[in-house]
């Protein structure tokens, strides 16, 4: 397997109403499993991902498959192979599942792959009938996870799915990802460092608009003191037992779902 990163990002800098947000952002993602994007409230996460995607203008270098996409617009690289569920999850809430998906299937050789969809996510078939309103937010999260993957797309971006979630749900959140990046590579906006233990095999995270750390994510969240310098996470963050393998989801912070979770010892 090629170990050429999916994405590579150099240099990426975003300006937004003479602010400058992003500085310089390096970020590569591994051409399988999960890499986790990290930081603080406000380090500039999201605003990488919408960098990355052309929402925002952006500078820099962006190669995606080894070519430089860094000037073509949001469509065209969504057409080379990028899905992208957002952080407020984008669900049509008075339309069915199958509506949902049905929205964003896009023209492509094979058709839209309901089957790899499905398989995966056999709610999401036996629930195709039902407002997507209704639906459970871990259920949600099936349904925009889902429809990343009807296209063949080549990679998966997540922002922040386990947001305002109960830790019920964040659980069920986890088994969508994981389910999913045994599909597709996923790049994972995640402020729930249980859920970065139990997934992410690489990780990148930021601080003020940069990249402050790059490596694999067993390594940064075995070492408490860089956990408490990137991540303001005050105990060991990988402490979180396989009987109860999610840690509670607290107020969304990094630090308090890590270190206020009970799980978290040394
Ligand atoms: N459109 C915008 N206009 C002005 N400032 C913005 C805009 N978008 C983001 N920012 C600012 O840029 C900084 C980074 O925001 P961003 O949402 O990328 O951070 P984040 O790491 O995703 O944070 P969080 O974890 O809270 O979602 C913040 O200070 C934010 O207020």
């Amino acid at each position: 397997m090629s170990t050429e990163p999916l994405l590579a990002v150099r240099g990426l800098a975003v300006v937004i109403g003479g602010r400058h947000i992003l500085h310089g952002v390096d970020l590569d993602v591994a051409p399988s499993g999960v890499t986790a994007l990290l930081g603080r409230n406000g380090a500039g996460k999201t605003t990488t991902v919408r960098g990355v995607l052309g929402l925002v203008p952006r500078t820099g270098s962006v190669r995606f498959l080894g070519e430089e996409t860094v000037r073509l617009a949001t469509h065209a690289l969504v057409r080379r192979g990028v899905g992208y569920a957002p952080e407020d999850r984008g669900i049509f809430a008075a339309l069915t599942v199958a509506e949902n998906l049905r929205l964003a299937e896009r023209p492509g050789a094979g058709g839209p792959a309901y089957g790899l969809v499905h398989e995966l996510f056999p709610e999401l078939k036996a629930r195709a009938k039902q407002l997507a309103g209704t639906l459970s937010g871990g259920q949600q999260q099936m349904v925009a996870i889902g429809r990343t993957l009807l296209n063949g797309n080549r990679l998966i971006i997540a922002d922040e799915p386990t947001k305002g979630l109960a830790p019920k749900v964040v659980t069920e959140v986890a088994r969508v990802l994981e389910r999913a990046a045994q599909a597709v590579p996923v790049l994972l906006v995640e402020q729930n460092l249980a859920m970065v233990r139990r997934l992410a095999e690489h990780c990148v995270v930021l601080a003020d608009g940069r990249t402050a750390h790059r490596g694999p994510a067993a390594d940064l969240l075995a070492d408490p003191e860089a956990t408490r310098r990137l991540l303001g996470v005050g105990r060991r963050a990988d402490a979180v037992s396989e009987e109860n393998p999610m840690a509670p989801q607290d107020t969304g912070t990094a630090a308090t779902s890590a270190a206020d979770s009970g799980k978290a010892g040394a």
